[in-house]
């Protein structure tokens, strides 16, 4: 395959944008309009094989859909696709494997070591639950997502040795009750993670998507980088494949539309405080630790505060383990 085309044009005056050698970066390492197909990578794969991971906690009206814009990849482009089942309690196992995916438990993914819970503890484990040289991962709570997000991430993984992740990015609808605001999602990323990224990583600022749950990564980074507690992940290891490689080991890809179940603000604010906890610890500033303080609205017009702690427990490369 050859490189694909970049197409993220530019325009953003007053930005400071980093230089990658001559070009920069938005231009050099994003697709904002990828062409290849499927034919190409699977040409391009080149002995190498793709495992898609479908992390999962109690999403049982949504896996099955996601799964079947991806296994009918399976033999060609796509070699293992599981859902690493993060302690789901509803139907989200058996819909998953009625739908075409192996469905691995966390306890089955790394036996001898209890779980812990969060997101990050779920792709930690399905690192070593997989085999692939290149892993894409996929929110298993998307709403008819297009059958092209896995082709398009691993594209640069296998078009160019350089590189090892690679971030979608999309349109993000925001739908509350029956209304659908079609920028309007996407809040915790514009309104936390984008700004604090520039003010602390800056180069991290060309990123579009630096939460989205959609990218693919080389076994080689994945298996090699520690992982973030909960949803402190994604943030973790963003920065910390641009610690280890720089911009040039990043790359990301216009995915076109993303919609997912959006969460309520006050979820949001507690999956906020496990972000802001990582980002900080990644670019070594102190975090105090404490608990996020919430307060709940009662009937009779007062207020309860409620405190959500911190997940702990950072997970150490899986290629460090025994
Ligand atoms: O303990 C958990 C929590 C979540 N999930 C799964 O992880 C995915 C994403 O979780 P979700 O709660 O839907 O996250 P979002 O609200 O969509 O948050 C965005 O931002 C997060 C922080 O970067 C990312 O982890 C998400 O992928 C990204 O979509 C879903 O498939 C969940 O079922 C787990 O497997 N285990
Ligand atoms: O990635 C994010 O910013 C959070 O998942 C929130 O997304 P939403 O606003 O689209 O629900």
């Amino acid at each position: 395959m050859h490189r694909p085309r970049t197409r993220m044009s530019p325009g953003h005056e007053g930005v400071a944008w980093a230089d990658h050698g001559e070009a920069r970066w938005s231009h050099t390492h994003t697709w904002d309009h990828p062409e290849w197909n499927v034919d190409d990578l699977v040409a391009a794969k080149n002995g190498r094989t793709v495992s898609v991971v479908l992390p999962a906690l109690d999403e049982e009206a949504t896996v099955a859909g996601v799964i079947a814009t991806i296994a009918p990849l399976l033999g060609t482009l796509v070699d293992e696709l599981i859902v690493l089942d993060s302690g789901s309690t509803d139907r989200t196992a058996d819909r998953a494997r009625a739908a075409g995916a192996r469905v691995i438990t966390r306890e089955e993914a790394i036996p001898d070591l209890p779980p812990a819970p969060g997101k990050g503890e779920a792709l930690w484990r399905s690192i070593a639950a997989t085999t692939g040289d290149v892993i894409a991962f996929v929110d298993s709570d998307l709403i008819d997502p297009d059958p092209m997000f896995v082709p398009k991430m691993v594209g640069p993984l296998l078009a160019d040795p350089d590189i090892h992740l690679v971030k979608g990015y999309y349109r993000r609808p925001l739908r509350t009750g029956d209304t659908q605001e079609p920028g309007g999602g996407g809040r915790v990323t514009e309104l936390l993670a984008r700004p604090l990224l520039t003010a602390l990583k800056p180069e991290l600022g060309e990123v579009c998507q630096p939460l989205g749950g959609e990218y693919a990564g080389t076994r080689e980074l994945l298996a090699s980088v520690r992982f973030a507690p909960g949803y402190g992940v994604e943030i973790g290891l963003l920065i910390d494949t641009y610690d280890r490689y720089g911009l040039a080991g990043i790359g990301q890809v216009n995915l076109g539309v993303r919609s997912h179940r959006n969460r309520p603000l006050h979820e949001l604010s507690v999956m906020s405080r496990q972000i802001v906890a990582t980002l900080l610890d990644r670019c070594g500033i102190e975090d105090s630790g404490a608990g996020l303080i919430q307060f709940v609205p009662e009937p009779d017009g007062g207020f309860t505060p409620h405190t959500t702690e911190l997940l702990r427990g950072e997970r150490p490369p899986i290629n460090s383990l025994p």
